[in-house]
């Protein structure tokens, strides 16, 4: 089929350019066969065709020609190789219902027995976008069942997956920041929520949960001294370089010593319930020899808090100038309360410095006089706490905790109580369960008042009785004095 008339023209009009009427030839053709192009494309075309063509065309020639993005992905599965569960998979399980919490359009909902909050979950297929450092990254998450390649065994695999997707130019921002941030992110939530334990030796250390409920708040004791143990206990944990600078283990040894039921248990409770940090409670009694106390003290983990109670029940730990220490060698029969002090003191001073870090070590005793000086030396123990009878800052705390009430209520009983408490040495223990004795606070407070005003008389007449012996005692050494000398 030969070209129509104006094409023929244009073409050859282009082999022949060298006039300006040339040129006008030119434009002449190209006018027409370009009516001549429009007229057939709008008469055989359909519009429908017709404007797919023509938004091509245009976009073809307006778009900036730009990088085409190419989508990566990174696949976080719950195991990372046969029954090793993979950390990030359940970082990411538990960031991804609380960062869609609130712009979901399903969510997976529960409650497990013996836990008090409600718990979320994605559910499979789901999708999710989040924005980090404003970087769009988009999460699927999903549950596979697979059929095991043996069919004979009939097993079913299955495996939970998070699909992580994201444009390929942040893949090192998502390496290097994301992933860590939502690790980040899942440490904290865990201490935020964790269960603390405490752990009790029976052969090995055995764990439960530790649910004393004392806290900073509860605790009755001087509002200053409790700011100082406080402070403490910031100060350590947020000096982790520290301690590396130095050359010290990032440890922290404290003593507490007062009478019983003055609140030493309950301080060791506050302590782990503030740090998030479990407790290893070792009964020095329990222990028969240098290196059990050895592996105790070693197979106490990280975070946590190791308290000796009551060192002064143990021989051993009396003054030395006073006492025969014994050592076992491991040779020797079964002997109890057989270990050294010496190895009590070097597990201080040196194993436990070296193993491990971010660890408290707490030893309690009802009576301070009696250890051993070189358990008190300077530089032994970082701090030491006494825990003394109730006084009425500490009463205030205590009828704030059991009864509700402050100052401002039934205040004459208040002061009478508070004057008493000044002149009268009654432990928190013992406060504490008169104010447990009926929920009237008005009749609560009067038998309290009787209780002290007994108490008041009781220590007068004993603090009579001591008097009375010590003259006797006097007379007796004068007399038995002048004996000597006729
Ligand atoms: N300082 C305190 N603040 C609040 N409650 C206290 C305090 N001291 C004692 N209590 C109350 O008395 C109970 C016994 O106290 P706790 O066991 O802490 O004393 P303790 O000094 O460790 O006694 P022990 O030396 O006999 O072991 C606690 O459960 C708590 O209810």
């Amino acid at each position: 089929m030969r070209p129509p008339l104006s094409l023929q023209r244009l073409t050859s009009s282009f082999s022949n350019i060298q006039s300006a009427s040339s040129w006008f030839e030119v434009y002449a053709a190209f006018s027409t066969s370009m009516i001549l192009v429009r007229t057939a494309v709008n008469d055989f075309l359909p519009p429908a065709i017709r404007s797919f063509i023509i938004s091509n065309l245009k976009s073809l020639f307006s778009r900036p020609r730009s990088r085409v993005s190419k989508i990566v992905t990174l696949q976080i599965s719950d195991y990372w190789e046969v029954g090793q569960k993979n950390e990030l998979y359940d970082a990411v399980k538990e960031y991804a219902p609380a960062k869609i919490r609130h712009e979901y359009n399903t969510l997976k909902i529960g409650k497990l027995q013996g836990k008090e909050s409600i718990i979320f979950a994605v559910t499979s297929g789901q999708k999710f976008e989040d924005v980090f450092q404003e970087m769009k990254i988009t999460w699927t998450f999903n549950h596979v069942k697979s059929q095991s390649s043996d069919n004979s065994s009939g097993n079913n695999h299955e495996k939970n997956m998070f699909v992580l997707s994201f444009d390929e130019k942040h893949r090192e921002k998502v390496l290097e920041n994301y992933i860590p941030y939502v690790l980040n992110k899942y440490k904290t939530m865990k201490e935020g929520e964790k269960v603390l334990k405490i752990h009790t030796r029976s052969g090995g250390w055995r764990a439960t949960e530790l649910k004393h409920p004392a806290t900073f708040e509860t605790l009755a004791m001087d509002p200053e001294l409790k700011q100082a143990i406080i402070d403490d206990l910031d100060r350590f944990l947020r000096r982790k370089e520290f301690y590396k600078r130095v050359g010290k283990a990032w440890k922290r040894g404290y003593l507490f010593y007062g009478p019983p039921g003055t609140g030493k248990s309950s301080l060791v409770a506050a302590m782990a319930n503030y740090l998030k940090f479990d407790v290893y409670d070792l009964q020095l009694s329990r222990v028969h020899s240098d290196s059990e106390l050895e592996t105790a003290v070693r197979t106490t983990a990280n975070r946590s808090i190791l308290v000796i109670e009551d060192i002064d029940c143990n021989e051993e730990t009396h003054d030395r100038s006073r006492v025969q220490t014994v050592v076992l060698h491991s040779s020797q029969p079964y002997k109890r309360n057989a270990f050294s002090l010496s190895g009590l003191l070097n597990y201080i001073d040196g194993l436990w410095s070296s193993c491990g870090e971010e660890r408290i070590i707490i030893f309690t005793t009802n009576y301070i006089e009696k250890l051993d000086p070189a358990l008190l030396r300077p530089g032994r123990m970082d701090m030491h706490i006494n825990l003394s009878y109730c006084k009425p800052h500490g009463f205030r705390t205590l009828a704030l905790n059991y009864l509700g009430i402050h100052g401002g209520h039934h205040p004459e009983l208040m002061e009478e109580i508070e004057g008493l408490l000044e002149k009268t040495e009654v432990t928190p223990a013992a406060v504490a369960e008169e104010l447990m004795k009926n929920e009237d606070a008005s009749i609560v407070l009067q038998g309290l008042v009787s209780f002290l005003k007994r108490k008041k008389m009781e220590d007068d007449e004993q603090e009579g009785v001591d008097d009375m012996q010590s003259v006797g005692d006097n007379v007796n050494l004068q007399k038995s004095k002048r004996a000597k000398v006729e």
